[in-house]
């Protein structure tokens, strides 16, 4: 993340890999502030065993594209609200990336998706991992049901 200002975003990553069991590492790292450690993660992030990123930041959001900028590993990211304009700046600034770096952007603030999407990333080369996801898809499929069996009573 590129402040701990954006930590209650990235917990919602965490909350998700934790669940499915995913070994993770957090860091504070900003493309501005602390370019040099940005840059060094991203380009040892392959050799340290990474599988895929997630880089959350607001504001003028460059974190994930810098890291893109120094690695070929998936790097998603993920926009977060700041004071003003409510994400859209850094909507913008993470979405919209030069052909040949791509950052797989999710939602404002979509820390559990952010996570979920580096979790079907693995799962392409992870059986067991890909049966935990089926597994999720299954158990929310069932608690909408059963939100849908229970909603005639809440009117
Ligand atoms: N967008 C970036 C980057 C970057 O892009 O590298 N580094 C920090 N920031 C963002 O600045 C906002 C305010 O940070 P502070 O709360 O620390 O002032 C945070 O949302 C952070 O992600």
């Amino acid at each position: 993340m590129g402040s701990d200002s954006d930590l209650p975003v990235i917990k919602k990553a965490t909350d998700q890999l934790k669940s499915l069991g995913i070994p993770f590492e957090v860091h504070v790292y900003s493309a501005h502030r602390t370019p040099e450690e940005a840059r060094a993660f991203a380009i040892n992030a392959r050799k340290n065993g990474f599988g895929a990123l997630i880089a959350a930041a607001g504001m003028a959001a460059h974190l994930a594209g810098a890291v893109a900028a120094n690695t070929t590993l998936p790097v998603i990211g993920i926009p977060c609200q700041g004071p003003c304009l409510e994400g859209l700046d850094a909507l913008l600034s993470t979405v919209q990336m030069p052909t040949g770096i791509p950052v797989a952007t999710v939602a404002v603030n979509g820390g559990a998706n952010a996570a979920l999407l580096a979790a079907q990333i693995l799962a392409v080369e992870d059986a067991d991992l890909a049966a935990k996801l089926d597994a999720k898809r299954k158990a929310d499929a069932e608690a909408v049901l059963a939100k849908d069996a229970g909603i005639a009573e809440r009117l």
